[in-house]
């Protein structure tokens, strides 16, 4: 199986990097120094779980150069999704299965506004990771997962030989029954901590210390739910329950990728979480006051950080 990573940041890096350390055929599409710095010397990363170096098959920012996948990992942040699809025009054939891994809750609508739809898979993933430096992946807490589906969530047969692959290279993985309410129950937790850690810039437990914050997250986390179940996802009271089971068993010092964004004054996921929440809460008739309110304080940051860094 050829199998293309397009982003090589954190998580990109991560499992693109145990697929290439499992002796698959791996090619990736980075840019810049990090990408000079692969090629040279090749993928290193540095994982809690056991530390590798991978030298890959082709590593480049040209997707002319890449070998016609069977499968591409999508790396990339979720508002870089509708440009990379464009290109990914070029090299797909009837059969590649595309994953996205992102955080956020309308990459796979992304995904089909752009190509067909027997081409797009379903999934997310959990990790903390991050690129240290060029060409090296930091993998810093969480036992990495990633969970994936066909968007109609069929047992099919390319999807069981998917998981074969993440097996063989040692990545827990699972196809769950509704990968859309997968996705939303992790975006429910994302968008509750990334939001009010982006706005208080302290680590999560430090958010769950204070009662007040605690209740913003709770009413946040509701706000979502409420707009999930508008778009016919079938989320329940519990799965706010489990959401908090998280949050509360996340270890001192756990941030969200998009708060570090926010934090480091990149462009983060804003409009693709708490945005999202507002915009389509609007288009259903759900008040959104809590997500508006996060929403509204980051977004003059988010335009800042898109002037200098896009
Ligand atoms: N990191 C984490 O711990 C986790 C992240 N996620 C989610 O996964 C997604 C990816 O996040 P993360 O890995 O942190 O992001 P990163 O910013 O670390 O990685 C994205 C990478 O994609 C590269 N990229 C983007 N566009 C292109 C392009 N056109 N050509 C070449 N390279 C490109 C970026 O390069 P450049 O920097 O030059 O733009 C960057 O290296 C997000 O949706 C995030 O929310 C989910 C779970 C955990
Ligand atoms: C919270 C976490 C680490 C879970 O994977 C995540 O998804 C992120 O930081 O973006």
């Amino acid at each position: 199986m050829e199998i293309l990573v397009y982003g090589i940041g954190g998580v990109g890096g991560y499992f693109g990097g145990k697929l290439a350390n499992a002796g698959l055929n791996v090619s990736m599409i980075a840019r810049g120094e990090h990408l000079k710095q692969i090629q040279k010397h090749g993928l290193e990363v540095e994982s809690i779980n056991g530390n590798f170096k991978v030298k890959l098959k082709v590593a480049t920012s040209e997707i002319s150069e890449v070998p016609k996948p069977d499968l591409i990992i999508l790396g990339i942040k979720s508002w870089q999704i509708p440009a990379v699809a464009k290109e990914l025009k070029s090299i797909i054939g009837e059969n590649t299965m595309i994953l996205p891994l992102q955080n956020g809750a309308d990459n796979v609508e992304k995904l089909l506004k752009i190509l067909p739809g027997k081409n797009v898979l379903a999934g997310l993933c959990f990790v903390v990771s991050f690129i240290e430096k060029p060409a090296k992946i930091k993998h810093t807490a969480f036992d990495p997962k990633i969970t994936f589906g066909e968007i109609d969530n069929s047992q099919s047969g390319r999807i069981l030989e998917l998981k074969k692959i993440f097996d063989k290279a040692g990545i827990d993985n699972s196809i769950p029954e509704n990968i859309q309410l997968e996705v939303w129950k992790k975006f429910m937790f994302i968008c509750t901590v990334s939001g009010i850690g982006g706005l208080t810039r302290v680590s999560i437990d430090k958010i769950r210390e204070s009662d007040y914050l605690f209740g913003m997250m709770k009413k946040s986390a509701k706000e979502i739910i409420e707009v999930g179940k508008a778009k016919g996802v079938p989320l329940k009271d519990t799965h706010l329950e489990m959401v908090f089971e998280i949050i509360n068993s996340q270890p001192k010092g756990n941030t969200a990728s998009t708060q570090r964004d926010i934090m480091n004054g990149k462009p983060s996921e804003l409009y693709n979480f708490n945005g999202y929440i507002v915009k389509e809460g609007k288009k259903y008739g759900i008040e959104t006051p809590v997500n508006r309110y996060i929403y509204e304080c980051l977004k003059p940051m988010e335009e800042e950080a898109r002037k200098t860094k896009e």
